[in-house]
């Protein structure tokens, strides 16, 4: 008898377990662990989704076991890496482990999709009798098991294969592009005929000569180019081309960037990459923390360590955080390793997402590009795992389960025997700790490449006399250095500083602020939905286009204020060209893209914008650096406060005077005095860090203690209390007098959804009991979510409020 062992798809406490089947003979052959089944579960007749994590010849239960009734995938969608991975995912994140295997997945698994069965072997007679003539053959739940188990036989032999195609409408897209019939000395001949002022035509014929192979090119690479409609019709006119439409398979990244070589490395890009290439041949599962200042060339040591993994036939995994996938990131990736590398980001449909998911699964590429949930692509074989500005809080998935790409990568690392690269100019003081306890490998770049000094960093204290009296937000300071700038024809960047990353709705007549009717919060703007959103509850609703209040107009997104400096930038220098980056000018698909690399070939400028411009960009022309506002992160009630604020005033100022022209940076504060503004205009990220270990000790906090954060949530505020409190009893039976319990004390918003929050939190060092106690109360309150209760445990959080 063969039995399976399978997860399935009910998120309680009491199903998180794995449950055992029959398999029945009719698919003994066929089933697999990593494959997702339909059985029947609890007493009446429902058939609930479950994932196969194991087979075997016996059963420990004493009565009958139900059968599987019919196998979901054709092929294990996980691999016994992953399937590895979620035991040990749900336990260190207290989260179900089906919630772990469903987050594994690329989303359109969980969508709907069809599963084509596709011949190989067109000669061979099962084939042909399977397939009766018909191209292809959709899988399913009517298909006998007789059917199943022919199409996993010759799926064996390699006479079929199995193809996931998405219902989606984007998954052939028909597009315009030109093509030619004419010959290169044609072309030529045309080109001759050309006026002298026939600019754009001219261009567009000289591509044409140096593309004849490419034909049909797409008007949208063309437009990249800057060839534009007009010059593309008139050359249809005079006979040089004719545009044809063409259906083109999704391709995520447009042009493909030019091939770059290895360059010729520094003297401390060498002997990082030594480091860690000895550790890759050597297949030593360790991790490496680069401590290297901005501009000081830590892409190209990823990338040269990537090629040595890539040349002992192994995959390369490399995370960046989501804002700073740019174009420019992947290029510098795909420019290297061309069709090898697969990218992975939010601005993908689903088709594209998937698409990208099968070439790393087949093993079409050998190197993965992709932010947090990259760090479950089925690459096999891995033999390196980077993780770009490790510090990013992004990394770390706030919702369930609570993961954090850095422990998932050391745990594959440890599975693959390779090592993993920490890179940041500013990394967190948790990686930095443990380089200092040799936990990590330290290596620190100190030096900007080609010997380019650091930018020079001025504060400017905003409550003195001069400064406070200036209308508006620009210190004289900063006028007085964009004017320079202006004038040598070079480029500026001005940051402004903001709490979130949020944006909300506010009526500048009334003050109206849009409000969730459920929660003590306002709605957020959410791109991809075009609506507004409650981050807590899920409610959803229009933009509004009127202040629903006193039916103004003037009903906008605020804070940012970014328009708001836009308007005074405006105002000073009317000549100069200015382009915003905030959320307002994001929403479309590919705008944040699109303005980045308007920037980039100095179509203008000034960029102001917020946070999401102040990290990994490499602009050489840009020489300065504004940051309007920088104490407004150092008021978060976070004890991560000072952190984040050195971390992104660091990063930003790293943007100037990256290449020949030195860069300036003019920090506007409140707070000059502050050692993290301090630290941060002298790029110290050594003197910043003693300190703010030095002040983490004296309030035992991470990382001299672990911290966990228990949260009860209900409907009635007595009713959460009184359960925080049961909690916290709970764990001060089992905790040593050195654990330190803070608590039940209500969250920043505290109230969610009609419901109140109140949180525990433990901070300890070495509590053998805690987890067991943390796994335990989940079991015993797990009736009590019945009556409302919810109880949400985040391991290491990155915020505390
Ligand atoms: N060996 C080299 N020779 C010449 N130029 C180099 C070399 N290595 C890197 N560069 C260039 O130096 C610039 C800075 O490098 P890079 O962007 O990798 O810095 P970084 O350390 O990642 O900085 P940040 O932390 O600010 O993102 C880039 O323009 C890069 O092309
Ligand atoms: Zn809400
Ligand atoms: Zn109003």
């Amino acid at each position: 008898m063969t039995v399976a062992e399978v997860i399935v798809d009910v998120p309680t406490m009491q199903t998180n377990r794995p449950f055992e089947y029959d398999v029945p003979s009719s698919l003994s052959e066929v089933v697999e662990p990593g494959m997702r089944v339909e059985v029947p579960f609890g007493r009446g007749k429902r058939k609930i989704q479950g994932f196969v994590m194991k087979l075997k010849d016996t059963s420990n239960f004493k009565g009958k076991l139900k059968p599987i009734d019919r196998i979901i995938d054709l092929r294990p969608v996980l691999s016994s890496e992953m399937l590895d991975l979620s035991s040990w995912l749900a336990d260190r994140t207290y989260s179900f482990q089906i919630s772990c295997l469903q987050t594994m997945l690329p989303s359109v698994m969980r969508a709907k999709y069809h599963q084509m069965v596709m011949p190989i072997d067109n000669e061979d007679t099962e084939v042909k009798q399977l397939f009766k003539d018909q191209d292809s053959l959709e899988v399913t739940s009517q298909m006998s098991d007789e059917e199943i188990k022919l199409i996993n036989h010759l799926k064996r032999q390699s006479k079929v294969e199995i193809e996931y195609v998405v219902e989606n409408k984007a998954n052939k897209i028909k597009r315009q592009a030109i093509t030619t019939n004419l010959n290169p000395i044609q072309l030529r001949e045309k080109r001759s005929e050309l006026r002298s002022n026939a600019k754009a035509q001219l261009k567009l014929i000289n591509y044409m000569i140096d593309n004849l192979d490419k034909m049909p090119v797409e008007l949208s690479v063309l437009a990249d180019l800057d060839i534009n409609r007009a010059a593309i019709k008139t050359a249809e006119k005079n006979n040089i081309l004719s545009i044809i439409e063409v259906t083109k398979r999704r391709k995520p990244v447009g042009i493909t960037p030019e091939k770059t070589t290895k360059m010729d490395l520094s003297k401390e890009q060498s002997d990082a990459v030594k480091q860690i290439n000895q550790a890759i041949d050597s297949e030593e599962d360790k991790t490496f923390l680069i401590e290297g200042v901005t501009g000081s060339g830590k892409t190209e040591v990823y990338l040269q360590t990537i090629d040595r993994a890539i040349n002992k036939n192994k995959t390369a995994l490399m995370l960046v955080p989501e804002i700073s996938l740019t174009p420019q990131m992947v290029n510098r990736v795909t420019g290297r390793f061309g069709g090898k590398v697969a990218v992975l980001h939010s601005g993908l449909s689903n088709g594209e997402r998937y698409d990208e998911w099968t070439r790393i699964e087949n093993g079409s590429v050998q190197v993965v590009v992709g932010a947090r949930s990259a760090v479950f692509a089925p690459l096999m074989n891995i033999g390196l795992i980077i993780i770009d500005e490790e510090h990013e809080a992004s990394y770390k998935q706030d919702d369930n389960p609570r993961y954090h790409a850095r422990d998932v990568a050391l745990w594959r690392a440890k599975r693959h025997n390779c090592p993993v690269v920490l890179g940041s100019a500013t990394p967190s003081l948790e990686s930095r700790a443990r380089a200092q306890k040799g936990v990590y490998t330290l290596i620190r770049m100190k030096k900007r490449i080609n010997q380019h000094p650091l930018p020079h960093v001025q504060i400017v204290d905003m409550r003195d006399a001069e400064n406070s009296a200036v209308k508006g937000d620009l210190s004289p300071l900063l006028q007085d250095k964009l004017w320079r700038v202006l004038k040598r024809k070079e480029q500026a960047i001005v940051l402004l500083n903001r709490r979130g990353y949020s944006s909300f709705m506010m009526c500048r007549e009334c003050g109206f602020v849009l409000k969730c009717p459920n929660c003590d919060v306002s709605l957020t703007y959410h791109k991809d939905l075009g609506k507004m959103k409650c981050h807590y509850c899920g409610h959803e609703e229009e933009v509004p286009q009127i202040c629903p209040q006193c039916h103004s107009k003037k009903i906008g997104f605020y804070g940012t204020g970014t328009q708001n400096i836009e308007r005074q930038l405006n105002e000073s220098f009317s000549e100069a060209r200015i382009l915003r980056m905030d959320v307002d000018t994001t929403r479309k698909k590919g705008a944040h893209a699109k303005i980045l690399k308007q920037f980039g070939d100095h179509k203008a400028d000034i960029l102001l914008g917020t946070q999401m411009i102040a990290k990994g960009l490499d602009f050489p022309n840009v020489t300065l650096v504004g940051v309007i506002n920088a104490d407004t992160t150092l008021s978060l009630s976070d004890y991560r406060a000072s952190e984040r604020t050195f971390q992104l005033l660091t990063q930003a100022s790293g943007r100037a005077g990256r290449a020949d022209k030195p860069g300036n940076v003019i920090i506007q504060t409140f707070n000059p005095d502050h050692y993290a503004i301090k630290d941060a205009a002298v790029q110290d990220y050594e003197t910043f860090y003693n300190q703010e270990m030095y002040l983490r000790h004296q309030a035992n906090y991470t990382p001299y203690y672990f911290t966990t954060l228990i949260s009860v949530s209900h409907k009635d505020e007595g009713q959460t209390l009184k359960q925080a409190y049961w909690i916290k009893r709970q764990l001060s039976a089992v905790l040593s007098d050195r654990a330190i319990l803070l608590g039940p004390s209500p969250t920043m918003i505290s109230r969610k959804q009609n419901k109140y929050y109140y949180q525990v939190i433990v901070k300890y060092k070495h509590e053998p009991k805690l987890h067991q106690k943390l796994l335990d109360i989940l079991n015993d309150t797990q009736a009590d979510t019945k009556k409302g209760f919810n109880i949400a445990i985040d391991n290491e959080p990155q915020h505390i409020d």
